[in-house]
């Protein structure tokens, strides 16, 4: 039986406060998804990633007094059970990429992986739905940071976070390094969003946009 098609009356509203995050959402999803942007800045939350993503959602939804989607992307040391996970940017914005590369010098495991976790919410009193993608870093000891790497002369883009400092497990580049297209063809932000793609092609969604 074919699942019941549920119509919306707006748009979706991708809600974030970081323009290379909206950048990489608007071309990986093309017009797949009918989605409008909104620039807002959430608070950040304390707790298991996922329920952080829910909760962003929800706060949204309520601003946005309609559907919305969110996301919060986490970058997590292997040595350290998965922190900083999702206070990467106080991390980052208080230690740089170096104090980043520092905290691992203490351990032989400096793999590390990122992760996108996306929600949904229908409207303000919907429950949100979660979309997780995940792309592991390479895990030998030395080469994970670009400080480390004798063979590079420059880090590559430096306006995105941590990209300068995660090289993705079977690539030779960072994800700084290498050209936006193949960064989206295999990052976290991309896995997660074809879950998201999913999702709409198999709910059956309507927009009745007035
Ligand atoms: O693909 C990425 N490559 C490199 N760095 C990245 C990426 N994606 C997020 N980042 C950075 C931004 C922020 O320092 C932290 C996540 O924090 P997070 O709260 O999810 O992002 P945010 O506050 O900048 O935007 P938002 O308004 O959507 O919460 O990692
Ligand atoms: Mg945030």
């Amino acid at each position: 039986m074919a699942t019941e098609a549920r119509v919306l009356l707006r748009p979706v509203t991708f809600v974030t406060g970081n323009a290379k995050k909206l950048e990489e959402v608007r071309a990986i999803l093309g017009d797949s998804i009918p989605f409008r942007s909104l620039k807002l800045d959430l608070p950040e939350l304390q707790g298991e990633p996922d329920e952080i993503s829910k909760e962003k959602a929800r706060l949204a939804a309520i601003q946005v007094n309609g559907p919305v989607l969110v996301e919060d992307t986490c970058l997590c040391f292997n040595a350290l059970n998965g922190l900083p996970g999702p206070y990467i940017k106080w991390f980052l914005e208080k230690t740089g990429h170096e104090g980043l590369n520092n905290i691992l010098k203490a351990y032989e495991d400096k793999s590390a992986y990122a992760m996108c976790i996306f929600s949904l919410a229908l409207g303000p009193t919907t429950e949100p739905m979660s979309f997780c993608g995940k792309t592991h870093s390479i895990t030998d000891a030395g080469v994970f940071f670009f400080f480390f790497r004798e063979d590079r002369s420059s880090p590559g883009a430096t306006d995105f976070g941590w990209d300068p400092i995660f090289q993705p497990d079977g690539h030779d580049q960072t994800y700084a390094e290498m050209a936006k297209d193949e960064k989206n063809r295999i990052s976290h932000r991309s896995k997660a969003l074809a879950l998201v793609r999913a999702h709409f092609a198999e709910a059956g969604y309507i927009f009745q946009i007035g």
